[in-house]
């Protein structure tokens, strides 16, 4: 795969050095934050709403009622092919979707200053910043964002003083939290039922499968409007590393994902020169989530179902904020393919491993599956079929 990303990597540096970019106060890219021209940039999107209108009807990403009979094949299927899927009918109100939006530019609109006042700390998992996955890249990513772990009560009382202030978003966040939680579980197993796993043959889920120990936290994503989009990067291309992402996104363009040769033909045309692969936008339709296979379902479904690779451009004009539930099995759990997957004729792809040692691989360390150590975040360790 040759990719913009790919140019500016690898790149190793501390999190907490990185400088935070006054977005609103410049008026150009600085050089600092200027990517080579990003290929399959979304043409017309979010430039005039009405191209956007038109584009969305076009999409080959597939979009499941889950309310439909077969929605769990459908699923199957999308996972399969293109490792994402949009969902409609999922039972989440927009009206906590538009709490949460607004909640999160409250917080976003806040002076510089005092987001670092809740910036996350160098070994912690939560609070304000810049993107894990920037420590991988030469350039810096035109985003900021936000990461909650149960409730963000600690960090909103640093970001407002005032009880009233605090209390508003923490509850709309928990109460996102709470929604999520439910509509995870249930996507999970409408997922394991497609290729027949059954709760019982999920050791780690528990006997009713309630899956009480997962990990799961989100993200708010923040991307400015920036003077020249073609240049930047929101959040430069990876996989999710837990079982699946849910995100929300809002009218503003911005999610692509990988199409590698072996996705089915989905028109337009492909300006990634130098491979069959292409950048596809998954639009955003209202009231609807996209759903990513992360690293862990491609491992637990024995490589059936694909960790998808996707980034996040920005736009010209309108800023963007994207809201990513990750959704994982509890931390001790030894991740190797679900047995039901692996027979004399599919042997397992991947060797069992724990949490640590999968977050070592993925972070390249030294660790090298199928030949190709480094880099981190790239989709070849996860493709060549081990042993
Ligand atoms: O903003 C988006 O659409 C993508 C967000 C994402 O991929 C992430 O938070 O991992
Ligand atoms: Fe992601």
């Amino acid at each position: 795969m040759s990719s913009v990303a790919e140019s500016v990597r690898p790149h190793s540096r501390n999190l907490q050095q990185q400088p935070c970019l006054d977005f609103d106060a410049v008026h150009e890219v600085p050089e600092s934050h200027a990517w080579p021209q990003v290929e399959d940039y979304p043409g017309g999107y979010g430039v005039e709403e009405e191209e956007e209108e038109k584009e969305d009807q076009s999409s080959p990403i597939p979009v499941i009622d889950l309310a439909e009979a077969n929605a769990a094949a459908r699923m199957r299927e999308a996972c399969e092919t293109w490792g994402v899927f949009q969902v409609t009918n999922h039972g989440i109100p927009m009206r906590l979707f538009d709490d949460v939006e607004t909640q999160a530019r409250r917080l976003f609109a806040l002076p510089a200053q005092q987001k670092l006042k809740a910036a996350r700390s160098p070994d912690g998992l939560t609070g304000y910043g810049i993107a894990r996955i920037a420590t991988f890249f030469s350039k810096l990513l035109w985003s900021e964002g936000f990461t909650i772990a149960g409730s963000p009560a600690e960090h909103a009382r640093l970001l407002w003083s005032h009880p009233q202030d605090y209390s508003q978003f923490c509850e709309a966040m928990e109460e996102y939290d709470r929604e999520m939680k439910k509509l995870a579980r249930r996507l999970m197993w409408l997922m394991l039922a497609s290729l027949g796993i059954t709760k019982e043959d999920v050791t780690w889920a528990g006997p009713g499968g309630e899956m009480d120990g997962a990990s799961a936290m989100f993200q708010l994503n923040w991307y400015p409007a920036c003077p020249n989009p073609e240049r930047a990067m929101g959040l430069a291309e990876h996989t999710d590393s837990p079982l699946f992402a849910i995100l929300h996104q809002n009218t503003t363009t911005g999610l692509q994902v990988l199409q590698d040769g072996g996705a089915p033909a989905a028109g337009g045309t492909n300006s990634n020169s130098n491979s069959n692969s292409r950048w596809v936008t998954v639009p955003p339709l209202p009231g609807a989530l996209v759903v990513n296979v992360g690293d862990l379902l491609h491992i637990f479904t024995n490589g059936r179902f694909k960790s998808v690779m996707h980034r996040a451009v920005v736009n010209r004009t309108r800023p963007r904020l994207s809201v990513a539930y990750f959704w994982g099995p509890p931390g001790n759990v030894w991740l190797s393919p679900l047995e039901k997957l692996v027979g004399p004729e599919n042997g397992p792809l991947y060797p069992s491993m724990s949490w640590p040692e999968y977050l070592k691989i993925k972070a390249g360390e030294g660790i090298s599956i199928g030949g190709k150590g480094g880099g981190g975040l790239s989709e070849e360790m996860w493709l060549a079929p081990k042993g």
